[in-house]
């Protein structure tokens, strides 16, 4: 196939479709803003080590983005564990954790709840009732966006504890948005994909490198081995649209191509696209955003066997053992990961750490004796869109009303929430369309 597309945006989504359009034989140019490549996922240098923007972490119900890793070789990068297994750290009560057992669903998750001890022996029987009437949702269901998912689990019984130790452990991390806020559609789509539908499907996968070496440097060398080209610092001002093709508007120069993938953030898309293109504006900039919080914590010496631990009853919401993946040789480097965090966004370093170090202390004794040689704070106020009820609507298609002008980004109308799967799913369906568009359909 011939011809020449752009790419506008290197994140995920925007790598995954130049992978894909390069595969084709098609010239891809890759045009992003940042002086760095990856998007919401970046590693970045500090005193030594080599730091992720934020935790990443990837189920085994990511099916795309796994065989997006092999395909750029780099699936070793990735440790996913054998089995679902989450310790969960409860200040001055110890561990539990929630295990599923080697049976098919649903029965893994039974042999989970039944030992997970932050919840009583009612509450648990209380939340596999509520787990199985989740499993009968059909998360595509349009009625399902117009509510909460804290709504729902008021009305099945799952307030309080069961909300705070079972149900916010997970939706709040995947969702980046507290279940009182969250869609009940996506909320289904998450817990019926990952935790009720196959057993395997949450087992938990964590970077083992930075991730710029999981997939944003392995996707460059993919689309720049098969003549691609990569421009960073190249923020693309404006496109048009004319007879001959697609104008890319550039800081010092114009680029004519054939066909263009616009996979930045939504509202940079409104921006970008022109008004042939029929995006709504408004509903772009209504998808909203909401902040990740990451507190990183290097202690003198390590103070915890568990590579990652999930907490209740504590403002650590998931921590993580960063130590091998940036390159820590002494003591231990942990990374406290806080979703949906409008109260930490703003929050100065020193009451982060007033609040977050004696938090880690209580869950995790020797934290509290050991001394901490390095404390700092990454932050990002649009880690993702605000993924609550209603905004099934305000996400676009791939496909614009020009064709050869699609869009691409974790924000589009995947069906998924606003995840590194989602952004590969729509990196694929892009370039399909693109593929479609310039004859090459087989
Ligand atoms: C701290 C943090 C933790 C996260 N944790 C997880 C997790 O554990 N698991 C998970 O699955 N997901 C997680 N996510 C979400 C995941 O990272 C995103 O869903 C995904 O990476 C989005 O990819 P994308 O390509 O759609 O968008 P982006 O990564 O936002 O990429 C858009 C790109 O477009 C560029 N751009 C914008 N405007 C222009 C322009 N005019 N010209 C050129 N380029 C432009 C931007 O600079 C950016 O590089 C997390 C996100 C963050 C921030």
């Amino acid at each position: 196939m011939t011809g020449h597309v752009a790419v506008i945006g290197g994140g995920l989504a925007g790598l995954t479709a130049a992978c894909d359009l390069a595969d084709e034989g098609l010239r891809v140019t890759v045009l992003e803003a940042r002086r760095r490549l990856g998007g919401a996922t970046f590693t970045f240098h500090l005193d030594g080590l080599e730091i992720d923007n934020g935790q990443h972490v990837v189920l085994r119900c990511y099916t795309q983005y796994l065989n997006l890793l092999r395909r750029l070789g780099s699936a070793h990068a990735l440790e996913v564990q054998r089995q679902f297994d989450v310790p969960v750290l409860r200040p001055g009560v110890g561990r539990t954790r929630l295990r599923r057992a080697r049976v098919p669903a649903p029965l893994h998750l039974l042999t989970a709840l039944a030992r997970y001890r932050a919840l009583s022996v009612p509450q648990r029987l209380r939340a596999v009732r509520a787990a199985a009437a989740l499993r009968g949702l059909d998360p595509a269901e349009p009625a399902l966006d117009e509510i909460s998912f804290g709504r729902w689990l008021d009305d099945h019984g799952q307030g309080g504890a069961p909300r705070a130790a079972l149900w916010d452990l997970i939706s709040v991390a995947a969702l980046n948005c507290p279940s009182e806020h969250a869609s009940l559609g996506l909320a289904a789509m998450v817990f019926r994909t990952a935790l009720l539908d196959h057993a395997a499907a949450a087992d938990i996968g964590v970077p083992t490198v930075p991730l710029d070496q999981v997939h944003v440097l392995p996707a460059e060398r993919y689309v720049t081995a098969r003549g691609g080209a990569v421009h960073t610092n190249c923020p693309v001002r404006a496109v048009r649209v004319d007879r001959r093709g697609f104008h890319l508007f550039l800081d010092q120069r114009r680029l004519l191509v054939d066909a263009v993938v616009v996979a930045t953030t939504p509202i940079a898309a409104a921006a970008v696209c022109p008004s042939e293109a029929n995006l709504i504006p408004a509903d772009l900039h209504r998808l909203g955003s909401s902040p990740i919080v990451n507190v990183h914590v290097v202690f003198s010496e390590p103070v915890t066997d568990l590579r990652f631990a999930a907490a209740v009853s504590s403002p650590v919401q998931w921590l993580f053992d960063r130590s091998g993946p940036a390159g820590l040789e002494h003591g231990q480097y942990l990374a406290v990961s806080l979703s949906a965090a409008q109260r930490w966004i703003s929050a100065p370093v020193s009451r982060l750490r007033e609040v977050f170090l004696p938090a880690l202390g209580t869950l995790l004794p020797a934290a509290a004796r050991t001394s901490v040689t390095r404390f700092f704070v990454t932050r990002h106020r649009r880690a993702t869109f605000q993924q609550r009820p209603g905004t099934a609507r305000l996400r676009p298609e791939p496909a614009t009303s020009v064709p050869g002008l699609v869009l691409a980004g974790a924000w589009t109308a995947t069906g998924w929430p606003d995840t590194m799967e989602g952004a590969v799913r729509s990196g694929h369906e892009a370039a399909g369309l693109v593929r479609r568009h310039l004859g090459g359909d087989r």
